[in-house]
């Protein structure tokens, strides 16, 4: 029992007392609402709880017309709340392990408590019945994923196109994705109490908002680290292949530095346009990692790596200095890898001598610096 979250609706007023796990099943305390959350007075803005029937509304029935995107654990529509704010709808399908109920209590728990303008709001849930639903700001400009690699269709290829119809990022954009990503696991990292592993940072779950600004959601599988050196817990091996740390891979060893390691091969994605693994390329160039290390030290197969659609967009120099903070981030030896405070140092003075991007070391939006959790919360067990 333990840790307090907050979490406002309309009607009633909710803040979540002890939200928090035992085993396989969960420890409430006060009088229960829909997730076992106590009814007590407001203490600040949070989530909103809906009904499904809002929710229905909301999405026009979950209309196949609505559909943003299918993740592992359901799927993502576009909808309109009653009040008229734009927001993706995720409809968790629950297996019958009930997987997807923990990644649900996870991700309410967690982003009830952590607000950073770095990550996707959670503007409210519903657990009505055996529903669950998370209600997330839009965030118009889709996923990395979606710019960085996107999916042709099958159409367009019969007809010879080789892009999506959609601009490529440019060299500014892609540095100012990066500085914001360093930004949200460095809040995760440190400014949380304890540190908070996102533990499936990918380009997936990079989401960018009507200005190519980027957020970093899907925390359905984070977990809470607990008060050592960067957080280490041992855990079941979870996430994305292509981005897992070595020693995470191999001995279900988290810190904060396997996230370090996953956001070292985004920004690999960022600087090469190459998926994290692909078969279809020539041997020796399937595992991007592989590919890309000995190239970021050399200065000519470092320039000749770079995705062919950012030629004559960058200083060489501003390539390096990137190239080396990747370099340092996808290290085999987690204890090498730098901290994310590092990283955001780094990147400052690059992304800065872009006009467009802000990059003063005080984000727009307030950030709230320390949150305390309690180490039990989203420790899920696996
Ligand atoms: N807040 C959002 N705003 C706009 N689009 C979103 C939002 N959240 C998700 N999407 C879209 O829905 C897609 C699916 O998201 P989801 O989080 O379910 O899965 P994923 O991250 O792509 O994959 P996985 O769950 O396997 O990690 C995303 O790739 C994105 O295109």
């Amino acid at each position: 029992m333990q840790q307090y979250s907050t979490a406002v609706w309309p009607r009633r007023t909710l803040v979540l007392i002890g939200f928090g796990w035992c085993g396989t099943g969960c420890i409430y305390g006060g009088r229960l609402g829909p997730l076992g959350l106590a009814v007590v007075q407001p203490r600040s803005r949070g989530a909103q709880v809906f009904t499904y029937r809002e929710l229905e509304r909301a999405t026009d029935g979950f209309g196949e017309g609505n559909v943003l995107g299918r993740g592992a654990y359901g799927v993502v529509f576009r909808g309109r709340l009653g009040d008229g704010t734009p927001a993706a709808i995720k409809r968790l399908q629950l297996d019958p392990r009930r997987q997807g109920e923990r990644e649900f209590r996870v991700e309410v728990d967690l982003l009830s408590r952590m607000h950073s303008p770095h990550l996707v709001g959670l503007l409210g849930y519903c657990a009505d019945q055996s529903h669950r639903l998370l209600v997330f700001e839009f965030m118009p400009n889709g996923s990395l994923k979606g710019h960085l690699h996107p999916v042709i269709p099958a159409v367009d290829v019969a007809a010879g196109e080789q892009r999506d119809a959609r601009p490529t990022l440019d060299w500014q954009t892609r540095l100012g994705i990066a500085l914001d990503c360093a930004r949200a696991l460095e809040f995760l990292h440190e400014h949380t109490s304890p540190a908070v592993i996102h533990r499936d940072f990918n380009c997936s779950n990079v989401l960018l908002d009507h200005n190519y600004r980027a957020r970093v959601s899907d925390f359905g599988t984070a977990k809470v680290g607990s008060n050592k050196a960067n957080g280490q817990v041992v855990t079941r091996v979870l996430g994305t292949t292509g981005y897992l740390a070595p020693e995470y891979a191999s001995t279900g060893k988290l810190t904060t530095k396997s996230d370090v390691y996953s956001y070292g091969v985004v920004l690999l994605e960022l600087l090469t346009g190459r998926v994290p693994v692909d078969t279809q390329r020539p041997p020796g160039q399937h595992v991007l990692v592989s590919w890309a290390l000995p190239r970021l030290t050399n200065r000519e197969r470092l320039v000749q790596m770079v995705d062919p659609a950012l030629k004559g967009q960058f200083a060489v120099k501003d390539l390096i200095q990137v190239a080396a903070i990747a370099a340092m981030c996808i290290q085999t030896k987690a204890e090498y890898r730098p901290l994310m405070t590092d990283v955001v140092q780094s990147l400052i003075p690059i992304v800065k001598k872009s006009p467009s991007m802000s990059c003063s070391s005080t984000p727009a939006r307030p950030l709230q610096h320390v949150v305390y959790m309690s180490p039990a919360a989203g420790s899920n067990t696996s």
